[in-house]
């Protein structure tokens, strides 16, 4: 299990950061002053109640959101003052995404869409690299295969593998278990682990479940805008107690 220091720098860091979204009767505050940051070579999970503002948070951490006020640092680039072309940049070259419905281009193999981050970079797109990006996640014999034509977890599973294939600073993670059945979502999250303890990458992922959440090394709780929590060596009893709190 990775080494957790507040002395560590973190991969990417909050520092009040605010963001409001416009309602009929005015902004609808939903990120309210969140200084936080994601230890590097760790993975953290993001928890709260629905609407609590996770995806915000976990969008404006990855600069696909702009927040209305404070500082984005993904290493020493601030994102908030990132253009967008910048930001472009950013998502294309240094961040990695997994989404709860895989997002693969149904068209594509499975080598060609682990290729195409590398191909979207302009990069040369090497046999060996992709492969061994598929063997990592166990796909090597399924590389032919479109996605209708695997199951969910072997989807996930290239969907992690196109982003590992990219080198990104750091992965983020949205509900990436939320589609699978138990046993398919403890499969990707043994692999989301191995990503943090075996390639030494930083890894934040939002989810509902405490017992997903417990393969991180730390959790943040999230209640209406606001960190409220922190938990380091999380067990899925201890995340369970400390969700109800907010939840009731
Ligand atoms: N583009 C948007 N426009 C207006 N309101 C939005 C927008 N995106 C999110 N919201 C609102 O912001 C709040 C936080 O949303 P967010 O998706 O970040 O929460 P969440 O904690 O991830 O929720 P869930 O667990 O249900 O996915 C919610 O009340 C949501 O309705």
């Amino acid at each position: 299990m990775s080494l957790l220091t507040d002395v560590q720098l973190p991969a990417v860091q909050l520092a009040g950061v605010s963001k409001s979204y416009r309602g009929a009767a005015g902004p609808v505050p939903v990120l309210c002053e969140v200084s936080l940051g994601f230890p590097q070579r760790a993975l953290t999970a993001v928890m709260g109640p629905s609407g609590s503002g996770k995806t915000t948070l976990l969008n404006c951490a990855a600069g696909l959101d702009k927040p209305d006020r404070g500082k984005v640092l993904l290493g020493d680039t601030d994102l908030v003052a990132c253009d967008e072309r910048q930001l472009t940049e950013v998502r294309r070259d240094r961040v990695g995404f997994v989404f709860q419905q895989f997002n693969l281009l149904p068209m594509l193999d499975a080598y060609e869409n682990v290729a195409l981050p590398l191909r979207l970079q302009g990069r040369r797109v090497k046999r060996d690299r992709i492969m061994e990006a598929l063997r990592e996640v166990g796909l090597a014999d399924k590389a032919g295969r479109r996605p209708a034509q695997l199951s969910g977890g072997q989807q996930q599973r290239v969907a992690i593998a196109r982003t590992l294939v990219a080198e990104p600073e750091i992965v983020f993670a949205d509900e990436p278990t939320g589609s699978l059945d138990r046993s398919t979502g403890r499969q990707v999250m043994a692999l989301l682990r191995g990503v943090v303890d075996r390639a030494a990458r930083t890894v934040v992922m939002v989810t509902h479940d405490p017992a997903v959440a417990a393969c991180a090394d730390r959790v943040v709780f999230l209640s209406d805008g606001e960190v409220v929590g922190r938990l380091d060596h999380p067990t899925a009893d201890a995340v369970a107690q400390q969700l109800s709190t907010w939840e009731r």
